[in-house]
């Protein structure tokens, strides 16, 4: 199979789908791989890394596209990228299709093979989102530090607090990758945490993990309400995978929020959890202020750290892409369930049904979108 590396055009986005590393697995087993020119100079691998590796570095988006049979990404094509989608493309990247419409279409309209990383899933875990869901928690509560000072438009207020002054509280809505993750950085900088999750498991298991370093609540209107009102720092850390997340934080919890607080929904890229958060950021210009409310709502929070981000990603992804070019996409996903709850849309259908209901699609399974070609394995 020929795998095909473009550079990631998002804002700040400098991540890569594959490392060196990855080349040689792929040529190791047989198959080429085609990288556009200067596609991993922002994690720091350059173009003769990859041609070292066994790669070949070309030098236009159109011809990565065009000649590869699957294309490998990190974050959903954008609409300059639609023109290059045809039928039978295999696409493995992140989609987040819930929350793009326009993209969503695109791919149905043009029979693409689309295999969201977000929704492939194993025992209800999430191994191709966890390494990013990891890198966004710890930066979470790193950024809203950062925001919460004054000369970056918070309150002026130090988590840790000192002696004699109270420690900064941050709530998360969302106790699982994402929330762990925020809260183990949130407890390092000396914060007050409270945990929201709608699951009694998950708070159980967090409160084993974590003792009386934090709070927990279940998650209703009630709670956030409170938590959201006493919040220095909101993080907004919660899933439904697939869909759209549910708007727990209503705009009049944010009003009575004290001005210079700051919310960081992490939770954006599936359209986010509050209501204020009304649109997608970017790393050039993070933030907006709403009601006196620092909101940061950065899509590709891991895009800037990416070094960290592209190796962490690639460990999970090619595991994955692997098997897909070994086998064929349709031999591939028969045999493993969690790559076939990647597909999001094949043979002109969305077969992921939470997006196919949010986006006001007819949800049709992967067996039946790709019927005949399944059936001729
Ligand atoms: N902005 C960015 O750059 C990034 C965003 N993300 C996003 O962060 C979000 C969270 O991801 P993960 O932590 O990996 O998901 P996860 O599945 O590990 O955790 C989600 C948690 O939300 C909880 N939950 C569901 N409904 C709830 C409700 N009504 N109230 C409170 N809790 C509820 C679940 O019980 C679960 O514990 C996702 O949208 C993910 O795509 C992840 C990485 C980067
Ligand atoms: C999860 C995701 O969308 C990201 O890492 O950018």
């Amino acid at each position: 199979m020929l795998i095909g590396i473009p550079k990631e055009i998002k804002n700040n986005e400098n991540r890569v789908a594959l490392t060196p590393a990855g080349v040689v697995s792929f040529l190791t087993v047989g198959h080429k791989v085609i990288v556009e020119k200067d596609a991993g100079i922002g994690s720091g691998f350059t173009n003769e890394d990859y041609i070292n590796a066994g790669a070949e570095i070309i030098d236009s988006a159109a011809t990565v596209w065009a000649k590869a049979d699957m294309i490998m990404k990190v974050k959903e094509p954008l609409s300059s990228e639609y023109q290059y989608f045809r039928p039978g493309l295999i696409l493995f990247t992140y989609l987040h299709l819930a929350a793009e419409p326009a993209l969503a279409q695109a791919l149905k309209e043009k029979g693409v093979i689309a295999v969201a990383y977000e929704t492939v899933a194993i025992n209800k875990t999430l191994p191709l989102l966890t390494p990013m869901s990891e890198v966004a928690g710890r930066m979470a509560a790193q950024i809203g530090a950062q925001f919460l000072q004054k000369n970056n438009g918070g309150q002026g207020i130090l988590l840790a607090g000192v002696p004699g002054v109270n420690r900064g509280k941050v709530t998360i809505i969302g106790g699982g990758i994402v929330g762990t993750n925020a809260a183990k950085m949130a407890i390092g900088l000396g914060a007050d945490v409270t945990i929201i999750d709608l699951s009694a498991e998950r708070l159980r298991q967090l409160d084993d993990i974590f003792g009386n370093q934090i709070k927990t609540l279940m998650s209703n209107p009630l709670n956030i309400a409170e938590a959201v009102e006493e919040a220095d720092l909101l993080i907004g850390a919660v899933l439904i995978p697939g869909a759209k997340a549910p708007k727990l934080v209503k705009e009049a919890m944010v009003k009575i929020m004290k001005p210079g607080s700051v919310i960081v929904d992490v939770a954006i890229d599936q359209g986010g959890i509050v209501e204020t958060c009304d649109h997608i950021t970017t790393h050039d210009n993070p933030t907006f202020i709403k009601h006196g409310v620092v909101h940061y709502s950065v899509a590709n929070m891991p895009g800037a750290v990416p070094r960290t981000s592209t190796i962490a990603l690639t460990n999970v992804t090619v595991p994955y892409a692997l098997q897909i070019a070994n086998k064929g996409i349709f031999k591939a996903i028969t045999e493993n369930a969690a790559l076939l709850l990647g597909v999001n849309a094949a043979g002109g259908e969305i077969t992921y049904e939470a997006v196919a209901k949010d986006l006001g699609y007819e949800y049709v399974p992967v067996e039946k979108a790709l019927e005949k070609e399944l059936a001729a394995i």
